[in-house]
């Protein structure tokens, strides 16, 4: 079937894609196909506006005053309820601040001591490795605690789970391959053991619907600089389900998050809810791009994003399967559903074919050992980028593009 698609075809559905509209409220460089959406997306239009607004006016011309008439000191907040529809959070759960490390490491520790007695935190050992260092890191404070990894040839959740489990650290969509995992079904399993779960959802924000309290879940963190499109370093999400959060208590007890920040008293004393996930001054200029962002976001159906990125990848795995099987390429992301929007494939000279599509404006990127990762952001990709992006790696594997000696140095970051 994948054979017979022709490009007439891919126009028409792009013409009658409900989602087309926004591709034209995005920068997008000319003559480049941009597939690493899922690591940095797009600038959205609005941004400049934004950002342009917060430094002349807010700062410019508020000055100091800006903490208070500008809501610059409850942006964390502030822009967490603006996130919170896109994880299926009620209002009062959700604060925007920090990095996902930094708010996972607070989740952790918070995890933690909502289970007292239990010693052991469920993680995967093909998780992004911050995930994997966080855990250790704050493991190392505490005697008797340890890790017990799950995947990868190791045993899987079920099997992993008993009743010294305190915490499972898991990723929504794998930042590797691109497998989903059913959040629903992993959180009940634990919570069956009496374990909190925190979620990852780097990934998934943004390129499905999420749906943290229907799940019942626990706590969860994510980026927004992905699919959300945050910009380069845009302040990180916390999920801290409404009730935990009395009891919940994070362990990088900044002012911020203190109950009375501005009585300048000597102990620490938490704020009520899900302000004391707060740490320290918000990074303001930072969420200026995401508030822009997530102002479109409100008028986007993640149905139609779910949708679209299904077609987007499934037509990419056929046409790569179909035109380059037989070159050595592998398909390493799920067939079925149970797949993110990002696309992974396998070649032994990935490196080489990511770097020779670069040059042929098509953007993927690489990680290390073997795999080139495709990531297909719904709102400003269209399938015709999907066939010219197959058409440029054919080329590139035709004529072993790989085999350009300048493709052998590699940058700092891949
Ligand atoms: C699954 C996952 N978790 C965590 C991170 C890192 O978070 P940060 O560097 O923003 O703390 C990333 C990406 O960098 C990621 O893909
Ligand atoms: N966060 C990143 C960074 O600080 C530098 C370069 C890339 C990133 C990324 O977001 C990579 C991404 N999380 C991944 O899945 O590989």
């Amino acid at each position: 079937m994948t054979t017979t698609v022709r490009p007439e075809a891919l126009a028409a559905l792009d013409a009658a894609d409900p989602l087309a509209a926004f591709r034209d409220r995005f920068h997008l460089p000319r003559d480049v196909v941009y597939l690493v959406g899922n690591s940095l997306g797009a600038l959205p239009e609005a941004a400049r506006a934004r950002v342009a607004e917060v430094v002349d006016r807010e700062w410019g011309d508020g000055l100091v005053g800006s903490w208070n008439t500008a809501g610059w000191f409850d942006k964390p907040r502030d822009v967490g309820e603006l996130l919170a529809p896109l994880i299926g959070a009620a209002p009062g759960q959700v604060l925007v601040c920090d990095t996902t490390s930094l708010n996972l490491y607070k989740a952790l520790f918070a995890a933690l001591a909502l289970r007292p007695g239990r010693e052991v935190v469920v993680a995967e050992a093909h998780a992004f490795p911050t995930d994997l260092y966080m855990i250790e890191g704050a493991l190392g404070t505490r005697e008797g605690h340890r890790t017990r990894l799950i995947g990868r040839d190791a045993p899987d959740l079920a099997s992993a789970l008993n009743e010294d489990v305190a915490v499972v650290v898991l990723s929504h969509v794998d930042y590797r391959t691109g497998a989903l995992t059913d959040l629903a079904e992993a959180t009940r399993q634990a919570r069956a053991h009496g374990a909190l779960v925190i979620w990852d959802l780097c990934h998934s924000v943004g390129a499905l619907p999420v749906d943290l309290d229907a799940a019942g879940a626990d706590f969860a963190v994510g980026c927004t600089y992905k699919y959300l499109n945050g910009g380069p370093g845009s302040p990180a999400f916390v999920y801290v389900a409404r009730r935990h959060q009395e009891a919940a208590r994070q362990p990088l007890s900044g002012w911020h998050g203190h109950r009375a920040p501005f009585e300048f008293a000597v102990g620490y004393e938490p704020a009520a809810g899900i302000d004391r996930f707060r740490t320290s001054t918000p990074q303001v200029l930072s969420y200026a791009p995401l508030e822009a962002s997530l102002g479109m976001w409100r008028e986007v159906d993640l149905g139609q994003v779910r949708a679209k990125s299904l077609a987007l990848t499934g037509l990419f795995m056929d046409l790569v399967e179909s035109r380059l099987g037989a070159a050595g390429v592998e398909v390493v992301t799920p067939r079925d559903e149970r797949r993110g929007s990002h696309v992974a494939l396998r070649h032994e000279h990935s490196y080489g074919i990511v770097r020779a599509l670069a040059d042929r404006g098509v953007l993927g990127d690489f990680r290390a050992p073997d795999t080139m990762r495709f990531g297909f952001a719904p709102l400003y990709l269209r399938h015709l980028d999907v066939w010219n992006a197959v058409a440029a790696m054919e080329e590139a594997v035709a004529t072993r593009a790989w085999e350009r000696p300048e493709y052998a140095n590699r940058p700092t970051v891949t």
